[in-house]
């Protein structure tokens, strides 16, 4: 545990304005020790990867996040900084009983096929699968505890539920989370409650069933609780998700406490007897602790040679790049109602999957006359393979390989009305085998070193955008000698 805030009169800087540095500076600004927080951007905007295409018709297309889900501590922390910030009526849920959270589908062998959803359904044989799913439940409480440290996401459910659930659903979801390769990453680091339910209660099933008494304890504040009461499975802002780092924007200028500087690159920190100067590209600031919501390669790049066994650490955490194509067609032109497919790596490894935004979020829809918006996502993991050195690729072969996909998958022969492409360089994390090796020592060189120094973002406790605002709420927490539960 950190504590170096003995008295008041304190600087700090937090590097990087995506969700996790405003996250932090949101936590920082509501506590009276603190008297100054320095956010330092390196783009012209806040927000990161939460970035929501406003069209001037109305239409809203998101370019990152979409939907953000309101169950467990972090998901109610989201609801309770939300309700703080006043966008309480800005809110659009979707329920658990709504299309898009019932129907989720993959698209294998020429055919889109519905993931089973209901209870009733894991004792029929439902295709792509070859026997119910019941069947590896029921022989899932006979598999022993794996005896490793850390096992690939393939390989401990292949253990456990069989290869075939591994290489179609577990292959697809970590795919439409991670964009990544589930026989490479981590169970223990990217599903940690499956972790946890083995070795806890030595069965899945078992484990989901009777929860676990480690997970942190947030209170529901009202929007929380109303989530609870509607039943919703996830929710979204009326302008775009990016309503709300630009909502946190506003209250961190509003305090009076925070210097919130765009177009600032860290280029360089430099150790001081009190904390850090840290140095940008037209000046320097000075500061009593550094919060990092850097990407990892970012942070890396900046440390002082004092700091190698970390800079090499953090080199270590790769991140993957992901094409994502918006397309809006005209009318209503999709054959099943849903939120989405996901595409099996061996199916097709560039194309990931495709989002149906419409369905969850109709009112995202320009308001005049019936269209249709979709979201296709290409690369990650499989990215290079693919497609070849991203500042090579044109924006024509995404938005080729979209159109092709719709009207392959889903039977759209028209073209699109209006399309936009943005390639994600490097967005999502990986956290491979020994990732949580990893972040221990990292952190425990922070601690051995009394380095006034924390770690926030998506590379290294969870890459929702829940998980990335909790990270920057433990990291305040634990600068001012508390636990995240006592923020
Ligand atoms: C396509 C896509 C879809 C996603 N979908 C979902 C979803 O549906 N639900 C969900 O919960 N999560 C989703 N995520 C994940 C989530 O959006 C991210 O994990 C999260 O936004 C990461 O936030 P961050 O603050 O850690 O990182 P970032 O957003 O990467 O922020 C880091 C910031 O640091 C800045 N920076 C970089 N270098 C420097 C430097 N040298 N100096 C100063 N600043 C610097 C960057 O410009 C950036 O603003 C998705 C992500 C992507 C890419
Ligand atoms: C096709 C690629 C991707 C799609 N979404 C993402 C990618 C890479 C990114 C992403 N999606 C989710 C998260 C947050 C996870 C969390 O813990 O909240 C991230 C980073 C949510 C999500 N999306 C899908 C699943 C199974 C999840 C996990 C949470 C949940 O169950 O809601 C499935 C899914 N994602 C995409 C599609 C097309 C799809 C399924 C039909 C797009």
């Amino acid at each position: 545990m950190l504590l170096f805030f003995s008295q008041p009169m304190k600087t700090v800087a937090v590097l990087g304005g995506g969700i996790g540095g405003l996250a932090a500076s949101f936590y920082l600004c509501k506590n009276p020790q603190v008297t100054k927080v320095i956010v330092l951007e390196s783009s012209s905007r806040f927000g990161g990867w939460l970035w929501s295409l406003r069209r001037s018709d109305g239409a809203v297309f998101e370019l990152g996040p979409r939907g953000i889900r309101p169950a467990g501590a972090v998901g109610h922390n989201t609801l309770n900084m939300v309700e703080a910030l006043g966008l309480d009526g800005e809110i659009l849920p979707v329920s658990y009983s709504h299309d898009a959270s019932k129907n989720r589908f993959l698209y294998i062998n020429g055919q889109l096929h519905r993931l089973p959803s209901e209870m009733r359904t894991i004792f029929q044989t439902v295709p792509p699968f070859s026997r119910p799913l019941a069947f590896s439940l029921m022989k899932e409480f006979l598999v022993k505890k794996g005896k490793e440290a850390d096992e690939s996401i393939h390989s401990f459910v292949s253990r456990r539920l069989g290869k075939e659930v591994a290489d179609i659903a577990i292959d697809s979801m970590c795919r439409g989370v991670f964009a990544g390769d589930c026989k490479k990453l981590s169970v223990r680091s990217c599903f940690p409650a499956l972790y946890n339910a083995e070795q806890q209660r030595g069965s899945l099933t078992l484990g989901m069933l009777l929860s676990s008494g480690s997970a942190p304890v947030i209170p529901p504040g009202n929007l929380a609780q109303r989530a609870k009461k509607e039943s919703w499975a996830q929710w979204s802002l009326r302008r775009g998700v990016e309503t709300f780092p630009e909502a946190i924007t506003e209250y961190l200028q509003q305090s009076g406490r925070v210097e919130l500087h765009k177009n600032a690159a860290v280029k360089q920190m430099i150790p001081t007897t009190s904390g850090w100067k840290v140095k940008t590209e037209d000046g320097e600031i000075s500061a009593d602790h550094v919060i990092s919501a850097l990407p990892a390669k970012a942070l890396s790049c900046v440390l002082p040679p004092s700091c190698r066994s970390l800079t090499q650490q953090l080199q270590d955490i790769s991140a993957v790049t992901v094409a994502v194509v918006s397309l809006e067609y005209d009318g209503s032109i999709l054959p099943v109602t849903g939120f989405g497919h996901l595409i099996p790596s061996w199916e097709d490894p560039g194309l990931l999957g495709i989002v149906y935004d419409s369905v969850p979020f109709p009112q995202h829809n320009r308001p005049n006359g019936q269209s249709t918006r979709l979201t296709v996502m290409m690369g990650g993991a499989w990215f290079q393979n693919v497609f070849g050195d991203p500042e090579e690729v044109t924006t024509e072969v995404f938005l080729t390989r979209a159109t092709e996909a719709v009207r392959c998958h889903l039977g759209v022969s028209g073209a699109p009305r209006w399309s936009n492409v943005v390639l994600h360089t490097d967005c999502i994390p990986q956290y491979y085998l020994g990732h949580f090796q990893r972040i221990d020592s990292m952190r425990g060189f922070i601690r051995t070193n009394n380095l006034p120094l924390s770690l926030v973002g998506s590379a290294y406790d969870g890459v929702s955008v829940n998980d990335v605002v909790f990270s920057g709420r433990t990291a305040v927490a634990e600068l001012m000698g508390g636990s995240a539960e006592a923020t």
